[in-house]
């Protein structure tokens, strides 16, 4: 039996009194990358960090591939978070070196050559890079990852346009979206509209839209940008 990516039923997450996510039923049952769309707030990083077991959930479920999610899932599920997750002591090869060590499934070969390809001096100590190149590693260190589903929680925050380009592009071309589900939050929708086989749009802890792109072209005539507009305003 093929399980889903990922599938949420009834989902709900509070942080004390606040609810961050009310009720949220979502199945991924394809691979390809998938947008992540709503307002400051609305419950995506939550989404995310539940999806990848780092929070549990409080009432419903969260599985990827059949597996309920808890911190064993890191096998299944590779979280680029938007706070920073490397190590300012490391040099950039000594940060592969410690990820080869956590993850089973991470390629130093890989690793080293998405740094190749970005030009990054992977003798430079992390906390010399500029926030350009240490986005650049915390992407390649992602993607040198070899798991079903990668869950990217706003990778292109805060980054000029030319880096967002970048990372975008090594994502498209170093993820294999006819195997990988590839979430990825964002507020840059017109950006990576282009690239998208699967959009979700969140606002208030609820989803209000989960569809496939052509579908959503397709059914309501609009493009992800027009639709997020209507559906989110
Ligand atoms: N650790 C926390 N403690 C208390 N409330 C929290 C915590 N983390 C998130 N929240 C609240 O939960 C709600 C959802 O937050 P979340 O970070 O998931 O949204 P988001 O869509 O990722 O936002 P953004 O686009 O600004 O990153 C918000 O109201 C937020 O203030």
């Amino acid at each position: 039996m093929n399980h889903p990516f990922i599938d949420v039923k009834g989902l709900t997450k509070k942080y004390r009194r606040k609810t961050a996510l009310k009720k949220i039923d979502l199945t991924i049952d394809s691979p390809g990358l998938i947008g992540l769309v709503g307002p400051n707030g609305s419950g995506k990083s939550t989404l995310l960090k539940t999806a990848a077991g780092l929070l549990r959930p409080g009432k419903g479920s969260v599985t990827i591939l059949g597996e309920t999610v808890s911190r064993r899932i890191a096998d299944q599920a590779a979280y680029l978070a938007e706070v920073d997750s490397l190590y300012d002591y490391q040099t950039v090869r000594q940060a592969v070196v410690f990820f080869s060590r956590v993850y089973p499934d991470f390629s130093v070969e890989k690793a080293e050559s998405l740094l190749g390809e970005l030009k990054i001096d992977t003798g430079m100590k992390i906390k010399s890079l500029s926030k350009g190149n240490r986005a650049r590693v915390k992407i390649a260190v992602t993607l040198a990852r070899d798991v079903p589903v990668l869950l990217l929680d706003e990778p292109l925050s805060g980054l000029d346009p030319i880096v967002r380009e970048e990372i975008l592009k090594m994502i498209i071309r170093h993820t294999d979206l006819n195997r990988q589900a590839t979430v990825i939050s964002t507020h840059e929708v017109a950006e990576v509209e282009p690239f998208l086989d699967y959009i979700i749009f969140v606002k208030d802890g609820s989803i209000l839209l989960s569809e496939d792109v052509e579908t959503l072209r397709e059914t309501r005539g609009q493009s992800v940008v027009q639709a997020m507009r209507e559906v989110l305003s």
